[in-house]
C-alpha cells in the first residue's frame, strides 16, 4: 500500500557563520532556528515533524520564507537525510522541483521527452502516447519543438507537471514551481491530481499561493520556524496562517501534534 510517513523528524543543516549576533527579526517569523552545539553552527530546518500520508491524500504545505517547505519535499523525497527521527515509504517517488530533473533547457520539448523517457526507463513503446498526452496537456502547441529554455516560467511549470505526471508514480511531490501556471493550468491540473490520488496515489505540494492549494489540495499544513503549527482543511490552514502572519494565531497548534493530515 502507498504511504509515506514521518516520525519525529528533524533536519539540522550545518553553516559557516562568521557574522555578529543580530538578534530576532521582526516577528520571529522568517526561516529556521540558528542554534550552536560544540562550537559549530546550526539551521533548525525541521523540528519534530509527524506526517503519515496515506493514499488518495493530497496535501498542501504552506508557511513563510524559511519556514521548512522545501526541506520537507526534499526529506519525504530522501534527497535530505534525516538529523532525528525516521523515514518510512512505499511507493515510487517522483518530484518535480523547480523544474524536472534531467531536463536539457537546449534541447526541444519532444527531444527532453524521449530522453527524459530514456532515463525513467520507460517502455519505448509508450512514447507515442505520452507525447501525445504532453501536447494536450500542456496546450504547447509548436513551442513543443523549440528548446525548453525559450520557455516561459509557467510553459515549465505545464512541461514539467505533464511529463511527472504521465510516468507510473506512486506519490508525487511538487514544490513552488506550480505557482507558476496560468488559472487554465490549475485548473487542468486540479483533475489530473485528482484521477492520480483516486487511483491511490499520495501528493503533496508546497506553494505561498493559497489559491494553487485550494485548487490542488485538499489537507493542508501550516509550517513556521521549522513545526508544523496546524493542520486542517485547506480554508482553515489558509485561515490560521494569515492571523499568524498578523499575530492573531501564535504558538503551535494542538492538533498540529496528531500525526495525521
Ligand atoms: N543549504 C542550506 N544550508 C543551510 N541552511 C539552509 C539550507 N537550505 C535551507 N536552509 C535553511 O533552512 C530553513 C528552511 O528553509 P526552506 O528552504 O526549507 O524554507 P521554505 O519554507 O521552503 O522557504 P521559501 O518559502 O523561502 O522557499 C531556512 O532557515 C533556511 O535558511
Amino acid at each position: 500500500m502507498t504511504h509515506i510517513e514521518l516520525t519525529k523528524a528533524g533536519v539540522d543543516y550545518p553553516v559557516m557563520r562568521s557574522g555578529r549576533d543580530r538578534g530576532r527579526g521582526v516577528g520571529d517569523l522568517l526561516g529556521g532556528t540558528i542554534f550552536k552545539m560544540e562550537s559549530r553552527t546550526f539551521v533548525r530546518a525541521l523540528d519534530n515533524i509527524n506526517l503519515d500520508l496515506r493514499e488518495g491524500v493530497r496535501l498542501g504545505l504552506i508557511g513563510n520564507n524559511g519556514s521548512g517547505k522545501s526541506t520537507l519535499l526534499r526529506t519525504l523525497a530522501g534527497i535530505l537525510p534525516l538529523s532525528r527521527g525516521t523515514r518510512t515509504y512505499s511507493g515510487k517517488i517522483l518530484t518535480l522541483f523547480s523544474t524536472v530533473a534531467g531536463i536539457d533547457l537546449r534541447l526541444t520539448g519532444l527531444e527532453n521527452v524521449q530522453r527524459l523517457a530514456a532515463l525513467h526507463q520507460l517502455d519505448p513503446k509508450r512514447i507515442p502516447d505520452v507525447v501525445e498526452d504532453i501536447v494536450d496537456f500542456t496546450e504547447l502547441g509548436d513551442f513543443f519543438d523549440l528548446p525548453v529554455g525559450t520557455y516561459s516560467a509557467g510553459m515549465r511549470a505545464r512541461f514539467g507537471f505533464a511529463f511527472m505526471t504521465a510516468l507510473e508514480a506512486d506519490i508525487l511531490l511538487i514544490d513552488e514551481v506550480i505557482g507558476a501556471g496560468d488559472k487554465r493550468f490549475h485548473s487542468k491540473a486540479e483533475k489530473r491530481l485528482e484521477t492520480f490520488t483516486a487511483s491511490g496515489g499520495i501528493i503533496v505540494v508546497a506553494s505561498h499561493s493559497t489559491a494553487v492549494l485550494s485548487a490542488l489540495c485538499t489537507r493542508a499544513v501550516v509550517m513556521r520556524k521549522g513545526r508544523i503549527a496546524f493542520r486542517g482543511s485547506v480554508p482553515k490552514a489558509s485561515a490560521f496562517f494569515t492571523a499568524s502572519e498578523t499575530g492573531g494565531a501564535t504558538g503551535d497548534d494542538p492538533s498540529a501534534e496528531q500525526p495525521a493530515a
